[in-house]
């Protein structure tokens, strides 16, 4: 079956394709290693793809590094790999996942896709090399404060975390002020009219 899978905003025929190929190699291993919810698999554009995609605008411009933690099905971060290996930026991403047979599948898919630069960990985030990222992101993969101890380990010195959240996303900030410090902008999601995208820069510990 062919996907038919632009993410947000246009992209090349080429990223197209990858996307695409992606969506292909997704619903070939949901069933053995369960990638991604059942009920997720009919609108795999708004509730993956697009939800991923509307992070890569997020990037700064000179980012060099962007991890992501967590990674599952690859989402943000394969997501991110696909975009960026269409710009002009030299983005390198590493997507961090402990589950074995999901890094397995995200070494497929950047091997069949060609994503030269995307790097897979597939440790703990709490035992992976420090990473020096630029850019981290981390979607529905823990609370805020707990989100910012990884920080602390792999973002570099004024790097920007951007994670996505939900409706209660005010009561996590609030909860991580207790031990942090950060600059943070709220985005709206593009995929979900409760949820937003933190972006966070000086993060420093209390
Ligand atoms: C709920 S899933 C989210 C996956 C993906 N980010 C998404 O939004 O679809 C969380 C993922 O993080 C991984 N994970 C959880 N704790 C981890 C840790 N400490 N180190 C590495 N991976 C971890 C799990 O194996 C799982 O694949």
């Amino acid at each position: 079956m062919r996907e038919s899978i632009p993410a947000a905003g246009d992209v090349s025929r080429e990223t197209s394709g990858r996307l695409s190929a992606y969506a292909v190699l997704l619903r070939k291993w949901n069933p053995a290693i369960n990638l991604v919810a059942r009920s997720t698999l009919d609108d795999l554009q708004t509730r993956h793809f697009d939800d991923s995609a509307q992070l890569f605008a997020l990037c700064p411009p000179d980012a060099r590094h962007w991890v992501d933690l967590g990674s599952g099905a690859g989402f943000p971060g394969l997501v991110i790999a696909i975009l960026a290996a269409d710009s002009v930026s030299d983005l390198r991403v590493t997507l961090v996942e402990s589950d074995q047979r999901k890094a397995t599948f995200l070494r497929t898919v950047c091997r069949d896709l060609g994503l030269a630069t995307t790097n897979v960990i597939d440790t703990r985030i709490e035992l992976a090399e420090p990473q020096g990222a630029d850019v981290l992101s981390a979607r529905a993969l823990a609370p805020l404060p707990r989100l910012l101890d990884y920080a602390e380990r792999h973002l570099a010195p004024g790097g920007t975390a951007l994670f996505p959240k939900g409706a209660r996303f005010a009561d996590e900030i609030d909860a991580a002020l207790a031990s942090w410090r950060f600059d943070v902008q709220n985005h709206p999601s593009k995929t979900d009219p409760q949820a937003v995208v933190l972006k966070l820069g000086g993060i420093a510990r209390v």
